[in-house]
């Protein structure tokens, strides 16, 4: 039977990490559990970032320099609606992405559950996995943050793109997570894996929100696959995006090992650190969890691919 493997993703890093699994592992059968704490609502549309990048990102449709959004894109609709003075300017939804959110509003609006809907897009895509968005319940990440002195809770996506992460995440909250039920699909996946893999995706707003969506997490501990994830902290810095803020914000330091005891030993059976944080590695493994140090920079999909043949090496390994 084909190995089943189930990866929990966020968006660009979840992403690079499967086009590297999926080479790793062609034969594997593969369902992804996407993070939606990161969808927004703009001009009367349901945006969903992680789920499209890695749909795009595995269908080939992806900029590549940017890791988000279509490549070939212009912004005439966004210029458009800015010349009515309608915004959010400081988000750059392109014209050939906006298709994909008016489809997507569409089904929803017609009562189509958020599950049919990526099912419906990827038939397009074709990316090779099973995307599963994490609940079919509407979890908005909000960021509470101090502005001009001023307290605020503002949307994950206002802090990450229009503020650039430059002013201290005081608080990370999963809005609308504590009741939010798992997608259709997703516990059955996780207690039906073979192996479980974290890759190296946000710890607090992309694995972090799945794992809040009741049910998840006790999922993803109890299941019988061995769960092993790959350091986004590299160096003690993120390899990209700005995961040291949120992870200040739940009081974790930006650390290789920090991140594995965060997860905990209850969640994770191995870790895998970058050869730059080999020192960390008895650390993590007092903390009870296995652990080896490989190179973890996903600068191709060759170097990305041996990432996913260490994790699921070690996955055999913890397994025994
Ligand atoms: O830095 C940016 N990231 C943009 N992203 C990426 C996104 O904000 C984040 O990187 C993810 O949500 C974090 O995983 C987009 C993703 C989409 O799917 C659609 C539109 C955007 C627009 C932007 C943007 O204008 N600037």
């Amino acid at each position: 039977m084909r190995m089943r493997i189930v990866v929990l993703a966020g968006g660009i890093g979840g992403a690079r990490f499967l086009r590297g699994l999926r080479s790793a592992a062609p034969e594997a059968d593969v369902t992804v559990i996407g993070n939606t704490g990161d969808d927004i609502h703009l001009f009367g549309l349901k945006v969903c970032p992680d789920l499209d990048t890695v749909m795009y990102t595995l269908g080939g449709g992806i900029d590549e320099e940017q890791g988000w959004g279509r490549r070939d894109e212009s912004f005439r609709v966004k210029s458009e609606l800015a010349a009515y003075g309608v915004g959010p300017e400081w988000f750059g939804l392109g014209d050939r992405d906006f298709a994909t959110h008016i489809v997507r509003t569409q089904m929803l609006g017609a009562g189509y559950p958020l599950s049919a809907v990526t099912e419906a897009l990827c038939t397009r895509w074709n990316p090779g996995v099973r995307l599963l968005p994490m609940s079919d319940d509407r979890v908005e990440t909000h960021v509470a943050v101090t502005l001009d002195g001023e307290r605020r809770v503002i949307h994950f996506q206002e802090y990450w793109v229009r503020l650039r992460a430059s002013v201290d995440a005081e608080a990370v909250v999963p809005v609308g997570a504590e009741e939010a039920k798992p997608a259709p699909g997703v516990l059955q996946a996780l207690a039906e894996a073979d192996v479980i893999l974290l890759p190296p995706s946000n710890p607090v707003v992309s694995i972090g929100t799945i794992l809040a969506v009741p049910g998840i997490r006790e999922a993803v501990a109890s299941a019988a696959a061995p769960v092993v994830g790959l350091s986004p902290i590299v160096g003690g810095a993120p390899v990209r995006g700005m995961a040291d803020k949120v992870l200040a914000a739940v009081g974790v330091e930006s650390t290789a090992a920090a991140v594995a005891r965060h997860y905990g030993a209850g969640l994770l059976d191995g870790w895998l650190v970058d050869t730059a944080d080999a020192a960390s590695a008895p650390e993590v493994e007092e903390a009870g969890i296995r652990c080896l140090a490989v190179p973890l920079m996903m600068t191709d999909t060759g170097a990305t691919a041996a990432m996913a043949r260490a994790a699921l090496a070690l996955a055999e390994e913890v397994r025994a």
